[in-house]
């Protein structure tokens, strides 16, 4: 059996990868704000697009530090961008809805969140990707490198230099599955789950423009930003 080891570029390439990411941090915590009270479902929704746009612009900056993506060609970082948003935007709610909390408080966030006005229909998708990332209790460097491979998935619409994207996703890959074997030895399927997770993901973002519009509330009020990214209104 090989002997898996990280090379010294790999250690450098998740240095980067990993810092990048715990710096972008989303700045106020939403589960604190959702545990304390109940919104109604106008202010739930103004909190997600508090969230989102603020959480889109984090994004652009994570996105930025990822080895070699500014050397993309610039219509092709959009593209990629565009693509992802959505997908890290539910890759990081999954990662607060999984958080370790005091005993009751994800059955109250579950219970906030499945009231807080988006529609019934999309709650069990939603919910059951928040488990299925919960129960692998990722360490942040799979995370940040999850993430960076979500970003950097070569087939987007509208990108035109699919290779050039394949060669910064596959030094990610390679260096996520080592972490995987490393980290996991007992469980050799561990980083086929993690990718299978971001194929669930895929599934998420048909929703997500649905969701929006089907808010239990009437006019639905966007930032420009998020007009751009979610291709509403
Ligand atoms: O604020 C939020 N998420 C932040 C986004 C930026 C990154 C940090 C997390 C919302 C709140 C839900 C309840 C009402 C207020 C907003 N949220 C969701 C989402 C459900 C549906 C979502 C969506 C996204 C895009 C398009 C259509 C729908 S996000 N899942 C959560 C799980 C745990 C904590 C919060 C969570």
């Amino acid at each position: 059996k090989e002997k898996v080891k990280i090379t010294k570029e790999q250690q450098a390439l998740m240095k980067v990868v990993v810092e990048a990411y715990n710096r972008h941090q989303i700045p106020q915590d939403v589960a604190k704000k959702l545990l304390q009270e109940q919104y109604s479902e106008e202010e739930n929704f103004l909190l997600l697009t508090e969230m989102a746009t603020s959480q889109v612009q984090v994004l652009v900056e994570f996105t930025k530090n990822i080895p070699g993506f500014l050397s993309l060609n610039h219509e092709d970082q959009i593209a990629l961008l565009k693509g992802s948003a959505v997908e890290a935007m539910f890759l990081r709610s999954a990662q607060v809805f999984s958080r370790k909390m005091p005993n009751g408080h994800t059955e109250v966030l579950e219970e906030r969140i499945r009231k807080s006005g988006i529609s019934e229909e999309f709650m069990t998708p939603m919910f059951n990707f928040y488990k299925s990332i919960g129960e692998l209790h990722m360490m942040q460097e799979e995370q940040a490198l999850l993430t960076a491979i979500a970003i950097l998935t070569p087939d987007r619409p509208y990108v035109k230099d699919q290779q050039a994207v394949e060669r910064l996703q596959e030094p990610m890959l390679d260096v996520l599955r080592k972490l995987c074997v490393l980290q996991h030895p007992q469980e050799p399927q561990y980083f086929a789950r993690l990718l299978g997770r971001l194929t669930e993901l895929r599934t998420l973002n048909h929703y997500h423009a649905e969701m929006l519009t089907s808010w239990r509330m009437n006019d639905h009020k966007f930032t420009p930003l998020l007009c751009e990214i979610w291709d509403v209104e």
